[in-house]
């Protein structure tokens, strides 16, 4: 991280159970201004406690939250007024126009007059909706209403916005316009936490991440540190027709391989990322009379990261 990042908020060692079930247990990260910080993580992780604690609207358990350096609790006011929050359930008056949701909740945020207006014009913009401006909500598909609700949250320019799996359920083409205009708060300066357990979004915009497991927060970096931290390894996956005899043991006396799981007719391998074994692997198999039914190859990526540090898929 450059050394000269400013830092926005701090979480130090945050805290939440419910009843009896701790579900945050002492996590602690940074956010800096202008980046784009993903909270990677499978359902339950803990995103959504994490963020609902940042904006707000649940209290926490233990620890401190500081914003530009103060207690935020301190600084309440002011922060909520640079805050733009995307919940992840959708929260639009289904019965007004886009434009007229958007007045309200800039409004809210003490817009008024011109600047109110050229606010709303600014957003219907940015989320591709102007030419239904004057629509019901409860005519827009869903990917419309998710859009519109994003561009609820930054009409007022707010300097962090925080969403909360704004992709969940929606159509391709919503989803891509969501991504791009991520890109571009984030061209903008404006700082964006972003929760999700899609790992392509990820890899998408990101230009933090921290991954999520179980209330603790398992690992932290770029992409490119994640992917580093595994060592540089591709992975194959190869499925046999019918796995008679193939032992884990046999296929580490081949050089590069670096871990072998294998789950009835498929076989899990990873290997060092500059030896080409494949050949090697498929001869070994082919020897003891094995027939592949499919190899697919893959280099280091996010879901790698997670099933190296938790021996799960994100998404089981
Ligand atoms: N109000 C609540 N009362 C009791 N348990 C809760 C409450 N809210 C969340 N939990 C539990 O806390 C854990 C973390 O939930 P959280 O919603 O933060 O996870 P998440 O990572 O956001 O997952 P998802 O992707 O499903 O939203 C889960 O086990 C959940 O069941």
């Amino acid at each position: 991280m450059a050394i000269n990042m400013e830092e926005m908020i701090k979480v130090s060692n945050l805290t939440k159970s419910f009843k009896d079930k701790e579900v945050l247990k002492g996590i602690s990260f940074d956010v800096y201004r202008g980046e784009v910080l993903c909270i990677l993580g499978p359902n339950g992780a803990g995103k959504s406690t994490t963020i609902n604690i940042l904006t707000a609207t649940l209290g926490k358990g233990g620890g401190e939250i500081f914003f530009k350096g103060g207690r935020i609790n301190k600084k309440l006011k002011d922060y909520k007024q640079v805050l733009g929050i995307v919940p992840q359930d959708i929260a639009l008056y289904e019965e007004l126009s886009a434009e007229h949701n958007l007045r309200f909740f800039a409004s809210l945020y003490g817009l008024h007059g011109k600047e109110l207006s050229k606010a709303v014009d600014g957003a219907l913009e940015f989320a591709g909706l102007t030419d239904r401006r004057n629509d019901k909500v409860k005519t827009f598909s869903g990917g419309m209403k998710r859009r519109l609700n994003i561009a609820c949250a930054i009409a007022h320019h707010p300097e962090l916005v925080i969403m909360d799996e704004p992709t969940v359920g929606i159509d391709p083409q919503s989803r891509n316009h969501i991504l791009d205009s991520i890109r571009r708060l984030r061209e903008n300066g404006i700082t964006v936490i972003y929760t999700t357990h899609y790992m392509e979004e990820v890899e998408a915009i990101s230009s933090r991440i921290i991954i999520m497991d179980h209330g603790s927060i398992i690992a932290e970096g770029t992409k490119e540190e994640l992917k580093e931290s595994i060592g540089n390894e591709k992975r194959y996956t190869i499925e046999l027709e019918e796995n008679k005899k193939v032992k884990e043991e046999e296929l580490f006396s081949i050089e590069g391989v670096k871990s072998v799981k294998v789950n009835g007719d498929i076989l899990e391998i990873s290997s060092l990322k500059g030896i080409e074994n494949l050949d090697r692997i498929i001869a070994l198999l082919s020897d003891r009379g094995e027939k592949i039914r499919n190899i697919a190859s893959e280099a280091a990526s996010l879901e790698m990261v997670f099933l190296k540090l938790t021996g799960r898929k994100l998404r089981d």
